[in-house]
C-alpha cells in the first residue's frame, strides 16, 4: 500500500495547499495551547472547510474532555489525533463519543514501550509512534525529537502503523526504508522556526518520503 504522509501544525491556507499540492495524504491542525502551532477552533473550523476532500484533515489534541471532543466533531474532521496521556478506557470512551476516526500517539524510548502497541492498536485507526518528550518539554510531542528505530524491529511485522518523531528533510528517506512504516507524520522538520512552516520543507520532505518507499 502506498506510504501515508502526514504534515501536522497547519496554520495557513496557503500551507495546506503547499501541503496538499506536494502529495500530503493527512493535514494536521494543533489545538493544544501550549504548542506554537496552536490554533483556535473558529481557524480550525476554516481549515478543514478549506483541506475539504482534498485531503483528511486532523485534530491535534492532549487529554481532551468530553466538551472538547463534541466540538471538534462539530468542525467535522477526518481524524482527532490523541496526543496525550489518554489511557485505554479513555480511548474507548472517546470513541463511542466521536464522530471522527481516531490516531493515538503513543511515546517509545525502549522495548518496554511496546507493550501498549498491542493494547492500542485494536481500538484506533492509527496508532503513531513517536519519541518520548524531553524532561523539561512544555508539550508532549512535537519536540523534533528522533527514537532508536531499531526497536521497532520487535513489532509484528504486520502491525500498521505511523511513524512520527523528529522527521525532517534529512532522515526521511532512511526512515522509511529501515522501518517501512504504512504513513509518517512531521511538524518541526518542515518548519523554518518553531510554529512556522517552510514550503521548500514540505515540498523536499514529501518527495523524499515518497521517492524512497518505491
Ligand atoms: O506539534 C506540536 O506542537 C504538538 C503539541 C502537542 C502534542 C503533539 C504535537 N506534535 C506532534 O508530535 C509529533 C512529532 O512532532 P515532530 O515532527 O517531532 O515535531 C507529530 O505527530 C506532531 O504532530
Amino acid at each position: 500500500m502506498q506510504l501515508q504522509i502526514k504534515i501536522c501544525g497547519l496554520k495557513s491556507k496557503e500551507m495546506v495547499d503547499t501541503a496538499i499540492n506536494a502529495g500530503a495524504d493527512l493535514i494536521g491542525f494543533v489545538h493544544f495551547a501550549k504548542s506554537p502551532r496552536h490554533l483556535e477552533l473558529d481557524a480550525i473550523g476554516e481549515l478543514i472547510n478549506y483541506v475539504g476532500a482534498r485531503a483528511q484533515s486532523v485534530i491535534l489534541t492532549v487529554n481532551p474532555t468530553d466538551e472538547m471532543i463534541s466540538q471538534y466533531d462539530q468542525l467535522r474532521p477526518h481524524y482527532i489525533q490523541l496526543h496525550g496521556s489518554e489511557s485505554v478506557d479513555r480511548v474507548n470512551e472517546i470513541k463511542e463519543k466521536a464522530h471522527a476516526r481516531l490516531i493515538k500517539a503513543l511515546p517509545v524510548g525502549d522495548f518496554e514501550d511496546l507493550a501498549a502497541v498491542g493494547q492500542y492498536h485494536p481500538l484506533v485507526d492509527w496508532v503513531l509512534l513517536d519519541a518520548k518528550p524531553p524532561k523539561d518539554a512544555t508539550r508532549p510531542g512535537g519536540n523534533g525529537e528522533v527514537f532508536d528505530w531499531s526497536i521497532l524491529k520487535a513489532l509484528d511485522p504486520n502491525l500498521r502503523f505511523m511513524l512520527s518523531g523528529g522527521l525532517n528533510v534529512e532522515n526521511v528517506a532512511d526512515a522509511v526504508k529501515q522501518v517501512q512504516p504504512a504513513a509518517i507524520d512531521v511538524s518541526s522538520g518542515v518548519e523554518r522556526a518553531k510554529g512556522e512552516k517552510d514550503a521548500e520543507k514540505i515540498r523536499r520532505f514529501i518527495s523524499q518520503a515518497t521517492i524512497a518507499s518505491v
